[in-house]
């Protein structure tokens, strides 16, 4: 099986790009708001640690939010309760789709949590900054603190490019960056 990574600026494209592929994705961040939603056993974690923001099942996104944005060390105490349950679900994802030819990685954290083989093929998106900046603001919920903290703790896009073996250019226009995954795969599979 081959693993493909899909990395890049936050809101560069990646989910986008990952589907274009068309083998298996799987999504981190997908993974995350789903534990958010349906692990009990998460919640019961989350709120012994943090009972101020975790008061309800199912946990509320702005609350979480605030966690985080009200200290480095909420996130820190969130991350080490959540990302064994995402690794958990990587787990079970590779084992199913273990006969498949190639399967997509759509995980943000990719390198900074060094959950990255060898053999895996890392594709770098490259969007430009203002274009990225004009699209993540028109998302709802949208919280330039948050996006500025993440932003600090992930590791330089310049890092992520060079541990590259492919580039995709992202215009935001499916024209061009059709091409490019077509060119990457006839080069790989
Ligand atoms: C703060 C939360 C609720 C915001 O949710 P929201 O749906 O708005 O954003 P989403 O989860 O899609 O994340 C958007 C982007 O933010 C960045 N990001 C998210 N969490 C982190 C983190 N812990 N460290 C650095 N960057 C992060 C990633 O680039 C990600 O692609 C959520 O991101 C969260 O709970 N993060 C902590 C868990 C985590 O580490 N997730 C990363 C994937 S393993
Ligand atoms: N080539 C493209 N053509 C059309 N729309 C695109 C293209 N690339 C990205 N988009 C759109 O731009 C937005 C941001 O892309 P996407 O969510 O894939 O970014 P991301 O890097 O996965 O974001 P995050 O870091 O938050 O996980 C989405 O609405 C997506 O559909």
């Amino acid at each position: 099986m081959i693993k493909i990574a899909v990395v890049g600026d936050i809101g560069s494209g990646k989910s986008h790009i990952a589907k274009l592929f068309s083998y298996p994705v799987f999504n981190a961040d997908q993974e995350v708001a789903s534990i958010y939603k349906k692990n009990k056993n998460c919640f019961r974690k989350l709120k012994k640690i943090l009972p101020k923001y975790f008061s309800a099942f199912p946990a509320n996104k702005i609350q979480i939010i605030k966690a985080i944005e009200d200290s480095e060390k909420n996130l820190k105490k969130i991350t080490k309760i959540i990302h064994p349950e995402v690794r958990k679900k990587l787990t079970i994802f590779l084992k199913k789709n273990k006969k498949r030819k190639a399967i997509i990685l759509d995980i943000p954290l990719l390198l900074e949590n060094k959950l990255n083989q060898k053999s895996d093929i890392i594709v770098f998106v490259q969007s430009k900054k203002s274009e990225i900046i004009k699209r993540i603001k028109k998302r709802d919920n949208f919280n330039l603190n948050l996006y500025n903290q993440f932003k600090k703790i992930q590791l330089p896009l310049s890092y992520k490019k060079k541990k590259a073996n492919h580039v995709i250019k992202n215009n935001f226009t499916n024209k061009l960056v059709k091409k490019s995954v077509k060119k990457i795969l006839k080069e790989i599979i």
